[in-house]
């Protein structure tokens, strides 16, 4: 392959309309170690019945994509760009389960930067309680589950969720 084929990398990168091309002489990309990978947002809420006694929680069962179909999580999802995670999460919260919610405190993790869930994803949480609508499966998941005060632990969580829920059963 030559180098002006190169489908990535600097030294193969294509502008096109522009007719630039920019090839050979340039330098290959650093390799990005794993200290250098920028890692994404993921906002989720532990949505209970009572933030000052917490009883219940609604886990969600994820409907895709496919390696995740049939796992439960905190509802949530990615912040975009120009978010603050709070609003990521009240508009996550509004578009996949149709309800309004008020925030409580944030599950401190052990890194500041939130929870692990894989090299590019980390994840903050927060306690929150409904204060309008009635949660409804409306995008990418298939169910909804109200955990009862023994049943926290009673789903078949995503790997990176166990630890938070662990978190959370410790602090209610
Ligand atoms: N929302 C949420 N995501 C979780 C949890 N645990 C966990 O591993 N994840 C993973 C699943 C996904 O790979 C990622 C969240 O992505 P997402 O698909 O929910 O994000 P999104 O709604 O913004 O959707 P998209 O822009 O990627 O289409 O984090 C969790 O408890 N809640």
């Amino acid at each position: 392959m030559s180098a002006l084929a190169r489908p990535s990398g600097v030294a193969g990168l294509s502008v096109q309309g522009l007719g630039v091309q920019v090839a050979r002489q340039a330098p290959p990309a650093p390799q990005a170690g794993p200290e250098l990978q920028v890692r994404r947002l993921v906002v989720a809420a532990a949505v209970v019945d009572d933030l000052g006694a917490p009883r219940r929680l609604l886990a969600a069962r994820r409907s895709r994509p496919a390696a995740l179909a049939g796992r439960w999580e905190l509802p949530g999802g990615k912040a975009e760009p120009g978010e603050s995670p709070e609003q990521a999460l009240h508009r996550e919260l509004r578009e996949e389960l149709g309800v309004r919610v008020q925030l409580g405190a944030e599950l401190p993790a052990a890194d500041p930067a939130g929870w692990p869930l894989a090299p590019t994803l980390v994840m903050r949480v927060w306690w929150a309680r409904l204060v309008d609508g009635d949660p409804r499966p409306l995008e990418d998941h298939d169910e909804l589950r109200w955990l009862g005060a023994d049943a926290w632990e009673s789903v078949d969580w995503l790997a990176g969720d166990l630890p938070v829920v662990r978190a959370l059963l410790a602090a209610r």
